[in-house]
C-alpha cells in the first residue's frame, strides 16, 4: 500500500491520522491508502478503534491531528481545520442494526438518498428499482422492512447505500446481527456484489474470516495503531506479529532455542528441526494448523495431549499441549473426532514453519523431529 500510485486512483488516504477523547488516545497515527474498486476490511478485537477509523472516513468525527482525503480531495484536516461533514462525501454506509426506517416501505428507505438529493419522482423510481433488483428485491419494494427476515434487510440496507452510485461505501459489521449460516452466506453474496458493481468499500468486521473472504486487502488493528496491512495471501504466508497470526488463528506460537544446530522448544529436550543457528538463540515461530498432521504416537513424531476439540465444517479442530514443553498449544485439524485428554503423535511440516522478527531462518533443509 506504500507504492506509488496516480493521485487519481486513489479512492480514499489517510496521513498521520490520530483521535484523542481529552487524554486518551484511540488512534495513534494511521497511515491508508485505498485504491478505486478495492475492498479494505478494518480487522481487529473489540476497541481497538476500528469503528472509530470508519467514522472519521464518514464525516462523522473530526481528526485530532493528521488528515483524511476522498477521491483526492481533502475533507478533513485537523491542521488547517478543513472538514467536509458526511452529506459532502459522496458516501454510502451500511450499520449493523440495518437502520431502516420502519415507517416507510422497502422502495421508499432505498429511495431516500435520491429524494435528499432532489432526484426527480420517475428517475427515483427506476434507481430504486434497479438496486432493488441488484440485491434479488425488486418484489419487495412495496412491504415494510418489519415484514422481512434480518438477511433481507440487511440487503435493503445495502440497496439504500448504492442507490446513490456513491464513490465509496462503509460498511460497519454489516452481518453481526445475522445467524451463523446466513452470514456465510451473506459474505459470499456481498463479495460478489462488491466485484460485480466495482465498489471501493471499507468493511469493519471482528471476524477473520469475513475479512479475508471480502477484502483486497486487510488492516489488522491493535490498541490505535495498524499492525499489518496486506493482502489476504501475505497476511496468512507473512504475518508479521505474533498478534496478528494469533488473531487470524492461524496456529500455535512458540518459542525455539538453538542448542547445536537443533532447534528445541524453549526450556525443554523436545526438537523441533534441524537447521544451522548459533547455540543460545532464541525465535518466535508460527507452527500453522496447515503444517500439522496427528495420528498414533510413534517414533519420529512429537507426542501431544488434546485439550478440546471442535467440529468446524472440515473436521475436528483440536487444541493440544505438546508433552514435553511447558505452555505450547498447537491447533490440529483431524477427520476423526479427538477427544480431551487423549494421545496424539504429531509430524509437522518444517518449510511452512514461519519465523517472527528479523531472524531469518527457513527451515527447508533436511530435517527430522527429535521427540
Ligand atoms: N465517545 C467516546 N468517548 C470516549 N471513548 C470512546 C468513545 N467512543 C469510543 N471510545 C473508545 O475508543 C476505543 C475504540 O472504540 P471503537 O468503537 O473504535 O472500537 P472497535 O474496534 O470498533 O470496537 P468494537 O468491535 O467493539 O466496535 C474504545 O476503547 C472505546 O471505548
Amino acid at each position: 500500500m506504500t507504492a506509488f500510485r496516480p493521485v487519481n486512483d486513489v479512492a480514499v488516504s489517510t496521513a498521520g491520522v490520530e483521535l484523542h477523547y481529552g487524554e486518551t488516545p484511540v488512534l495513534k497515527g494511521i497511515d491508508v491508502s485505498l485504491s478505486k474498486g478495492k475492498t479494505l476490511a478494518l480487522l481487529g478485537p473489540s476497541g481497538c478503534g476500528k469503528t472509530t477509523l470508519l467514522r472519521l472516513v464518514a464525516g462523522l468525527l473530526a481528526p485530532t491531528k493528521g488528515s483524511i482525503s476522498i477521491a483526492g480531495q481533502v475533507v478533513a484536516d485537523a491542521a488547517s481545520g478543513a472538514f467536509a461533514p458526511p452529506e459532502k462525501r459522496n458516501l454510502g454506509m451500511v450499520f449493523q442494526d440495518y437502520a431502516l426506517w420502519p415507517h416507510l416501505t422497502v422502495g421508499g428507505n432505498v429511495s431516500f438518498p435520491l429524494e435528499m438529493r432532489g432526484i426527480g419522482r420517475a428517475d427515483r423510481k427506476a434507481r430504486t428499482m434497479r438496486a432493488l433488483e441488484r440485491v434479488g428485491l425488486q418484489a419487495y419494494a412495496d412491504r415494510r422492512p418489519s415484514d422481512l427476515s434480518g438477511g433481507q434487510q440487511q440487503r435493503v440496507a445495502i440497496a439504500r447505500a448504492i442507490v446513490a452510485e456513491p464513490q465509496l461505501i462503509l460498511f460497519d459489521e454489516p452481518l453481526s446481527n445475522l445467524d451463523r449460516e446466513l452470514r456465510e452466506n451473506m459474505v459470499g453474496e456481498l463479495a460478489e456484489l462488491i466485484t460485480s458493481l466495482g465498489l471501493t468499500a471499507i468493511y469493519v468486521t471482528h471476524d477473520h474470516s469475513e475479512a479475508l473472504t471480502l477484502a483486497d486487502d486487510v488492516a489488522v488493528m491493535r490498541g490505535g495503531l495498524i499492525e499489518q496491512l496486506a493482502s489476504p495471501d501475505k497476511l496468512i504466508a507473512s504475518p508479521a506479529t505474533p498478534e496478528v497470526a494469533d488473531f487470524l488463528r492461524l496456529g500455535g506460537i512458540a518459542d525455539l532455542e538453538c542448542r547445536d544446530d537443533l532447534w528445541f522448544f524453549k526450556g525443554s529436550d523436545v526438537a523441533l528441526l534441524r537447521h544451522e543457528g548459533r547455540t543460545g538463540n532464541v525465535v518466535r515461530v508460527l507452527i500453522p494448523t496447515s503444517a500439522i498432521s496427528a495420528g498414533e504416537i510413534a517414533p519420529g513424531r512429537l507426542a501431544a495431549t488434546v485439550l478440546r476439540s471442535q467440529f468446524r465444517g472440515d473436521g475436528h479442530l483440536a487444541t493440544v499441549a505438546l508433552v514435553g514443553p511447558s505452555n505450547v498449544e498447537l491447533q490440529v485439524l483431524s477427520r476423526a473426532k479427538l477427544r480431551a485428554g487423549e494421545g496424539v503423535g504429531l509430524s509437522i511440516d518444517p518449510t511452512q514453519v514461519h519465523c517472527f522478527g528479523n531472524t531469518v531462518l527457513s527451515f527447508n533443509q533436511e530435517i527430522s523431529q527429535h521427540a
